[in-house]
């Protein structure tokens, strides 16, 4: 639906996107993890469409219409109430929706916009859904969408009963790209002659320590993991 194709993006001369190579299929429920500034909302915004990368290639496979795309911070005039800003769209059953309708925006909290920014999408039923950083109230949202999903956040632990696939950006970089449960691992805490050492491994391997040595056996979050083995400098 939405392919990447080495794609980079340089800002003032500094590359802050390097060479992304991704893939959004329909069913798709991806998590972009990342630390603070590694990247996740250029990465999005070239997602929808939103900004051009400096290089590579971008594939669209659908209406762009139906990427529904949820800023960081979704930007609205600050003055117009709710109701007024719906009106604009097509939308009919204006009752279903969770909003104060007689709330201006600028009264409205960061989950507030980021909601109303996903209903204005409705009248397009959308088969993508694009959210630039999770917060919790937006939960039934992503549970209830039914096409593919792409979410970013800073770590992993909020989003993971959403998503199947992760993507790990660090400093603009892809560091990891596979199947969630790829970040189960356990921490093997063993006796040497140098004292107590530990040994990451992945869940379900075997544990290649003499059984005797071992002291504990720790299972580790994938928050843990992403930050071990893939937010290092
Ligand atoms: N318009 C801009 N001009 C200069 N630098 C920019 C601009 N936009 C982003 N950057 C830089 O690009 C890098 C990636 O920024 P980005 O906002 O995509 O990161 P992020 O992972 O979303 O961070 P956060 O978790 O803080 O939202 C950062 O180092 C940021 O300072």
């Amino acid at each position: 639906m939405i392919k990447l194709k080495n794609v980079s993006k340089l800002v003032h001369n500094n590359e802050i996107l390097s060479n992304i190579t991704l893939q959004v299929e329909d069913k798709d429920r991806i998590g972009i993890v990342g630390l603070h500034g590694s990247g996740k909302t250029i990465l999005m915004e070239i997602l929808a469409g939103e900004i051009k990368p400096s290089s590579g290639e971008v594939y669209f496979d659908v209406d762009k219409r139906k990427i529904a795309y949820i800023p960081q911070v979704p930007k609205f005039p600050p003055y117009l109430k709710v109701k007024e800003i719906l009106n604009l769209t097509s939308l009919e059953h204006f009752e279903t929706i969770d909003l104060e309708k007689d709330k201006k925006v600028k009264d409205l909290s960061l989950e507030e916009k980021k909601k109303l920014s996903f209903y204005l999408y409705l009248p397009y039923s959308p088969k993508c859904l694009l959210i630039d950083d999770f917060t919790p109230g937006l939960k039934e949202i992503v549970k209830n969408f039914n096409g593919c999903v792409v979410i970013s956040h800073h770590n992993l632990r909020d989003i993971w009963e959403f998503i199947n696939d992760v993507i790990i950006l660090f400093k603009g970089k892809i560091v990891f790209y596979d199947k969630k449960e790829k970040l189960l691992y356990k921490v093997v805490l063993y006796r040497s002659n140098e004292g107590i050492k530990e040994i990451w491994q992945r869940e379900e391997e075997e544990e290649n320590i003499e059984k005797d040595k071992i002291v504990e056996i720790r299972k580790v979050t994938p928050d843990e993991v992403f930050l071990h083995f893939y937010s290092r400098t």
